[in-house]
């Protein structure tokens, strides 16, 4: 008797493999049809990219056959029909919206004004911060007085937003970008990318990044911790902290959409400085269930 596979339900987090160039070209390329919106609507669109676009990424690792390239090209038609990362990004601005009653830079800046970093004012240095996955590229004017933020997003929206593949930031070498910043957000970009690996390196491209003491502002859709077989708030913090970060903040409430960290980069504990992957470089399962997603960050 054949076994007939339940479909799983899809996590809002588990969404593109953007940092391939063939990826890029066709999602970014889109036409930005898509339809009306609505925070229902919007929702819709965005759930229909999470899928078509985690489907490609599975293909896409696939060995390539005729077959293969076959369903890469239909999924980026159906794609592409959707309007590409730009309709993405303007379903998720509206969404996002409505959803966290703003964006999460109000939750960071609250953060950072507890720790008295606004005091900075009339100084002569400003907290330098760079914002990765930037839908907008004003979201820290209010602070411009003591924040100096630069924006990047694989796609830009406005001028003012530098197109940048984070994964990619360190391989320009002219950016002279390594321990440059005091601040680094990844507010809903870790959980952009599809490959649990890639995830681990975009947070460890952030600690090499980040100055002595820097900041990292994490942002996750909260069922990707708190119902995930391979994740957990807690294999989250001890993660953070074989990477080098120090937890300095948390918000999630039960029953909510989103969670938001604040960690502090420390100096790596071992002799070498070399991160302690054990135990992260592997899916465990963590929670048992079926009604669970699969997110998880792996190191390597
Ligand atoms: C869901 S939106 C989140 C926007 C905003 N940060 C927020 O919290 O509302 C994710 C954004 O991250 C961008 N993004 C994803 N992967 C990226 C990468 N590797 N480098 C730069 N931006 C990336 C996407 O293009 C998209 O605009």
């Amino acid at each position: 008797m054949t076994k007939s596979r339940k479909k799983k339900a899809p996590v809002t987090s588990e969404v593109i493999s953007a940092r391939k160039t063939s990826a890029k070209s066709s999602i970014i390329g889109g036409s930005s049809s898509s339809s009306s919106s609505t925070p229902q609507s919007s929702r819709t669109v965005i759930r229909k990219f999470h899928v078509l676009l985690k489907r490609k990424a599975q293909l896409e690792k696939k060995k390539a056959c005729p077959e293969t390239s076959a369903a890469l090209d239909e999924l980026d038609k159906e794609v592409e029909e959707l309007g590409g990362l730009a309709a993405y990004q303007r379903m998720s601005s509206i969404g996002q919206g409505e959803d966290r009653g703003g964006g999460s830079e109000k939750v960071f800046i609250g953060w950072l004004r507890e720790m008295e970093m606004h005091k900075r004012e009339g100084s002569t240095t400003k907290l330098r911060l760079l914002e990765v996955g930037a839908l907008k590229h004003d979201n820290y004017a209010s602070c411009s007085s003591w924040i100096d933020c630069e924006p990047i997003d694989l796609r830009s929206r406005h001028p003012a937003i530098r197109e940048q593949d984070f994964l990619r930031i360190l391989d320009d070498e002219t950016l002279h970008q390594r321990e440059r910043w005091d601040a680094i957000s990844l507010s809903l970009v870790v959980n952009f990318v599809a490959d649990a690996r890639d995830r681990g390196r975009m947070l460890c491209i952030a600690y090499d990044m980040l100055k002595a003491d820097g900041l990292l502002f994490l942002a996750l859709p909260l069922p990707c911790v708190s119902n995930s077989r391979y994740m957990t708030l807690e294999h989250l913090e001890h993660l953070m902290l074989s990477i080098g970060f120090a937890k300095l903040r948390e918000r999630w409430k039960v029953g909510g959409k989103m969670a938001y960290w604040l960690f502090r980069k420390c100096t790596l504990p071992s002799r070498s400085q070399e991160r302690a992957i054990v135990g992260f470089e592997k899916k465990k399962v963590l929670r048992e269930g079926g009604q669970r997603n699969n997110f998880s960050i792996l190191l390597d």
